[in-house]
Order: structure tokens, then sequence, then C-alpha cells
């Protein structure tokens, strides 16, 4: 694999648009399907969903806690996810949210981000906040192997601001996120691999994107409240590649295929505006 993750997801979003959907499998939503919430439960709506949704999105995002939930058992089926999606022609978008000490960061990097490592992405979320250089064998493993990482900056949920909006040396610690990713990013074309997680629900104008020339994934839309319209106003027209990200305002229609379907295509077609 050795097309830089930028290339890969630039030419992803340009056939499917930007839509990034999540597989969250809540066991609220396992119930709302008829299934029950166990590992048999949780396989069957994991690899449905994805059937549905892998075909028609750039990228899938599998949250890996409500697999981790269950077990070796969940493993197991996040390690199908991972495949069925990737068959279907979907990015890979494993949500794990790592961070640790850079000797720990090494061993993540093994589980997420080698070519034979079963539960290999296309790209994993990941915590700065051990320190964004703690970050370096993640960083160094994803761009030698075309790997994409996403660096927590700013998230969605309304607590974020108090450790994310503090104040370093004149600038909040979630630009100064998006300022090391940009580094990291510069002179990169079409764009870098090392993107940013930013909530499509913080204020418009809280943090400036436009040097980053990464994507940017945009947790927050739908079920957290923000609208299509917040897209535009929070990320406006300067940004690289802004993924909006869905699971359960999508996951809510199954477990009905076509219903399924129908929701993926109708909210792809509202986020399309985003993709230039
Ligand atoms: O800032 C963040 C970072 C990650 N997430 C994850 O995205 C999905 C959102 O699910 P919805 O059902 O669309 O609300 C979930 O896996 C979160 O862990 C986030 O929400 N915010």
């Amino acid at each position: 694999m050795t097309v830089p993750f930028g290339q890969r997801l630039a030419s992803a979003v340009a056939d499917r648009g930007p839509l990034c959907a999540g597989i969250d499998p809540h066991p609220g939503l396992l119930s709302a399907w008829g299934l029950t919430a166990d590992a048999a439960g949780l396989e069957r709506f994991a690899l449905s969903a994805t059937e549905v949704l892998a075909e028609h999105v750039a990228v899938l995002k599998p949250q890996s806690a409500f697999f981790e939930a269950y077990g070796s058992a969940g493993i197991a089926v996040l390690e199908r996810v991972l495949v069925l999606a990737r068959q279907a022609g979907a990015l890979v978008l494993l949500d794990v949210k790592r961070g640790d000490i850079g000797s720990t960061m090494a061993a993540y990097t093994s589980a997420y981000l080698t070519d034979a490592a079963p539960l290999a992405a296309d790209a994993i979320t990941v915590s700065p906040y051990l320190g964004f250089g703690a970050l370096e064998p993640a960083l160094a493993a994803a761009q030698a192997s075309g790997r994409g990482l996403f660096v927590l900056a700013r998230t969605s949920n309304p607590d974020g601001g108090q450790v994310q909006g503090a104040l370093t040396s004149g600038r909040s610690v979630a630009q100064a996120m998006v300022d090391e990713a940009a580094a990291r990013n510069a002179g990169a074309t079409p764009m870098g691999g090392v993107g940013v997680v930013v909530g499509a629900t913080i204020r418009p104008g809280e943090l400036d994107l436009t040097a980053l020339n990464g994507p940017v994934l945009a947790p927050g839309f739908g079920a957290q409240g923000a609208t299509a319209d917040d897209l535009v106003k929070v990320f406006g027209p300067d940004t690289a590649s802004v993924l909006p990200a869905s699971s359960r305002d999508l996951l809510k229609h199954g477990p009905d295929p076509a219903a399924l379907r129908e929701a993926v295509l109708r909210v792809r077609e509202t986020v399309a505006v985003l993709a230039r």
C-alpha cells in the first residue's frame, strides 16, 4: 500500500462524495433492529449495515468501543467489517482514539497501521493529548504505509472546549493541534494524510483550518444536532476535504436494507456541496 492516504481519500471523495458513515452498534439500535444485545446480534447488525453503507460512501467509520464491548467475539466481528468495507470500495477509518507514550504508541501502530495486522485500517483516530510528539510512531508508520491519521483537535461534545479551548502561546490547544497537523501536511498534493477531528457542532470561526492541507473529520452531524447548513458555516469553502460523519442518524433507518440505502443516498446528496 504505497499510494498516500491523502491521494486515496481525494479520489474516493471525488467518486462518492464526502460522507463518512459510522458503524456504531449501540445496544438500543440492536434492539430497534429486532436483534439481541450479544455477539450474534452485533454480527448481524454490523455486517448488514456495512453491506449497505460501504457501497455508497467514501469512508466507513466503525466505532471500536461498540465491538470491544463484546470481547474477542466483538473484535472478530470488527475484523470482518474491515474486510467487507474494503471489498465494497470504502476506505476504513477505525475510530479508536488511541494516544499513549511513544513506546506504547508503537504497539498501537502494529495493531492498526501495518499491512499484516488483523485490524489494519486505512486510517485511525488518535488523541494528541499526551503531546503531539508522542504520536510520532503512528505518524511515521502511517506515512510509510500510505495510511492516514485523524488527530483529535476540537471534539464535538460540549465538554471538549474545557481542555481544547484553553490557551497556549496565544492560541487554543485545538488550534495548536491543527497547526501541528498542518506542518506535517505542508507541500503534499492533493493533500496530506494527517487529518484532524473537528466537531460540526463548534462555533463558526473557532478554528482556522485554511493552512491544514489535510482532511477534517466532522462528527456531530445528525444525531448530535449539527445540520448541513452548520457544516457550511463552520467549515466554509477553504478546507481541503471535510468528511461529515453520521452514525445513529443513518443507522436508525435499518434494518430494512432499502430504507437504509435510501437514507444514505439522501444524506450523501445533502452533503455533496462540501466536496470541491
Ligand atoms: O469529536 C468527536 C469524535 C468522535 N466522535 C465519534 O463519532 C461518532 C458519532 O456518532 P453519532 O451517532 O453520529 O453521534 C461516535 O462514534 C463518536 O464516538 C464524536 O462524536 N465526536
